[in-house]
């Protein structure tokens, strides 16, 4: 049985109608299934490789397949997902394209942390890759689903964000009268900080100067936050503020970041900004950003505008402000 989407406006668009219930349907059954942990199997098994050597775990590909199948005939005619070397056919009349990174956040699994879907929608092209290979203003949709203490979608069809929390009781995902703007009073930060020797020198200076708190040029005390999922912390900073930053760095393979344009950084992104907030790689916007090929990386900064904007305004220093030490850079970033 579909899952109901309760809406408390009736705004989905009618086209997309059949895929998001789809995906719902299939996020309702992985939250039962993650729920139940080791209960349900070993879900956080390794079981091989995907296209870019990452390690996938039982439940990325239990959770790519589960998407796929749900998908037949709500017109969708290209599947793209982070589980698949090449995008997938569906529906040969279909008028949609989906992306998928089915199970964000895998090296969670196993340690009862929230995790997640990311998904985006747009229309599909005759040549299946070309369909992805465009920027982010090609998209109709774009959301996540969190499996954590509640199961929640937050979506957007490019009026605003919109969250619906699974109901346990009814089987059905409610909308929430809130609409999910990010607050722009956090101070929190979110970064991997055991990559600091490997990241490029502006990035390292934003992170002293973060550091340094009230002694330092920012005047003020900042928290630090790494959950290690990417939908988990967009979820954290959709409710709280803040920022997020995935920089590329020097470490082998990590010349673009380490997050995919396609499933991770266009869909996020398309609800950051709809959410009021800004989504960079650290110096350009990402929804400008074309992907060269499906699986293509892209360093990722984003969360409260002003504090993007300041990671940005560190990259146009001179030299010598980035290498001091940060008494000796200047105040205009206090
Ligand atoms: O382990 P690291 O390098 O901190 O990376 C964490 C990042 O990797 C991811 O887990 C990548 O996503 P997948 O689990 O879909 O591969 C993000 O959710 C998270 O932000
Ligand atoms: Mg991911
Ligand atoms: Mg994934």
């Amino acid at each position: 049985m579909m899952p109901k989407l309760a809406q408390t406006q009736p705004r989905i668009p009618t086209d997309l109608a059949p895929a998001i219930g789809a995906l719902c349907k299939v996020a309702a059954d992985l939250s039962h299934l993650i729920s139940r942990g080791a209960l349900g199997g070993a879900l956080g098994a390794n079981v091989g490789e995907n296209t870019d050597g990452d390690t996938q775990k039982a439940l990325d590909v239990m959770a790519d397949e589960a998407f796929f199948a749900a998908l037949r005939g709500t017109g969708v005619r290209w599947y793209a997902s982070e589980e698949r070397d090449a995008v997938a056919g569906l529906d040969p009349d279909g008028a949609l394209a989906l992306a998928i990174d089915p199970l964000d956040g895998s090296s969670n699994i196993d340690v009862n942390v929230s995790i997640g879907t990311i998904f985006a929608i747009q229309p599909a092209q005759d040549d299946a890759e070309a369909t992805f290979l465009r920027d982010g203003h090609a998209l109709r949709a774009a959301g996540y689903f969190i499996y954590g203490p509640q199961t929640a979608l937050v979506i957007s069809f490019g009026a605003g964000v919109r969250r619906f929390v699974l109901d346990r009781e009814s089987g059905g995902f409610e909308e929430t009268p809130d609409i999910p703007s990010i607050p722009d009073t956090a101070s929190e930060f979110a970064i991997n900080a055991s990559n600091y020797r490997h990241w490029s020198k502006p990035i390292r200076a934003y992170i002293d100067d973060c550091l340094a708190g009230a002694d330092g040029p920012r005047g003020k005390n900042f928290n630090m936050r790494w959950v290690a999922s990417l939908v988990a912390e967009t979820h954290r900073i959709m409710s709280r503020g803040g920022i997020f930053l995935y920089p590329a760095d020097q470490r082998a393979g990590y010349a673009q970041g380490r997050l995919r344009l396609v499933y991770e950084c266009l869909p996020i992104a398309f609800l950051i900004e709809q959410a009021g907030g800004k989504a960079t790689t650290g110096t350009r916007r990402i929804l400008d950003c074309v992907p060269d090929h499906l699986h293509a990386r892209t360093p990722f900064v984003f969360g409260t505008a002003d504090k993007v904007d300041r990671v940005t305004s560190y990259h146009d220093l001179p030299e010598q402000e980035v290498s001091a030490l940060f008494g000796n850079r200047g105040l205009f970033r206090a």
